[in-house]
């Protein structure tokens, strides 16, 4: 069992699409882990804005700032961010795009987007009012075809349970010559950055999340970047995808990464 799980587990959860999901096991699985992952954000909304601010001393402001800054959004476009989560790229999209523009910000956890919204209603700027919040899966988008001037996807990629559908869902509903600008943790093939980043993790991250009783939700932390893609095997997700170009660039040390690519 465990070496069918382990077969199955790494191939249809990194999204390599190498293992079709032909089988109601297979179909199963996605949806437990799935299901699993929105648990999980549904029980960090609470305290996830907080600890994101300690937990990187703020710098994930800059990181966001950057996503959306790539991402080419400007004024009047009609934008999407995926995995919104609490809402900050959508709202930095807001800004850019203004009050002509359309920010559609989606995400599966309810309490994530309960967050989002209240956030939008005690702030004041007019911007903010472009924000519409969907509850929805980014492996099955409910859009149309070339809808979008402008994605982002912020620490989304590495949590859903099917990247490259997800990468063809996005490619799928952005405009041609358009782009997406996906931010997350940098998977290093430097040791000496990775060490450092399981070591911050587990004796820094996972005790302070400790005292919030969400040890568990954080250690999932370690396990995911460990499963993510390098930034080159991100690049090679999006031409096969179907982008026309993709290209990953590290920042904070290598800590993160950002990949960009065209439809
Ligand atoms: C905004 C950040 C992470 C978002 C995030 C993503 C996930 O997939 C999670 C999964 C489970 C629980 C929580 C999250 C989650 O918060 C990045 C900053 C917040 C990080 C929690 C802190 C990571 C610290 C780095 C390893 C080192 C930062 C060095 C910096 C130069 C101070
Ligand atoms: C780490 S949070 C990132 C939130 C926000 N983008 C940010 O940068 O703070 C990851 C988010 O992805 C969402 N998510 C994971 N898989 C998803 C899926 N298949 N469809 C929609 N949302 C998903 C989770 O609910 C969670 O809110």
């Amino acid at each position: 069992m465990a070496a069918l799980l382990g077969i199955v587990f790494p191939a249809t959860f990194t999204g390599t699409g190498k293992l079709p999901l032909n089988s109601r096991f297979q179909r199963r699985l996605v949806v437990k882990c799935s299901n699993e992952r929105r648990i999980l954000f549904n029980r960090i909304a609470p305290v996830y804005d907080n600890l994101n601010d300690l937990l990187s001393l703020g710098q994930h402001r800059i990181w966001k700032n950057m996503a959306v800054s790539w991402s080419g959004a400007k004024t009047g476009d009609y934008v999407l961010d995926l995995c919104c989560g609490s809402g900050d790229l959508a709202f930095l999209l807001s800004e850019k795009v203004g009050s002509t523009g359309k920010v559609m910000g989606l995400d599966f956890s309810c309490e994530q987007l309960a967050v989002a919204s209240t956030r939008q209603n005690l702030r004041g700027r007019s911007c903010y009012k472009c924000i519409e919040w969907i509850e929805g899966d980014a492996l099955d988008l409910p859009f149309d075809d070339c809808k979008f001037d402008a994605i982002t996807m912020s620490y989304g990629l590495r949590n859903v349970v099917d990247r490259i559908r997800a990468m063809k869902e996005m490619y799928r509903v952005l405009k041609p010559g358009s782009r997406v600008s996906i931010l997350d943790f940098n998977k290093s093939n430097e040791s000496v950055t990775a060490f450092m980043q399981d070591w911050m993790i587990d004796n820094v991250v996972v005790p302070v999340a400790t005292v919030y009783g969400l040890a568990k939700e954080y250690e999932y932390l370690k396990s995911s970047i460990n499963g993510y893609l390098t930034g080159e095997e991100l690049e090679t997700l999006a031409l096969e995808a179907g982008f026309s170009s993709a290209s990953h660039y590290e920042i904070s040390g290598g800590f993160m990464g950002n990949l960009v690519a065209v439809r």
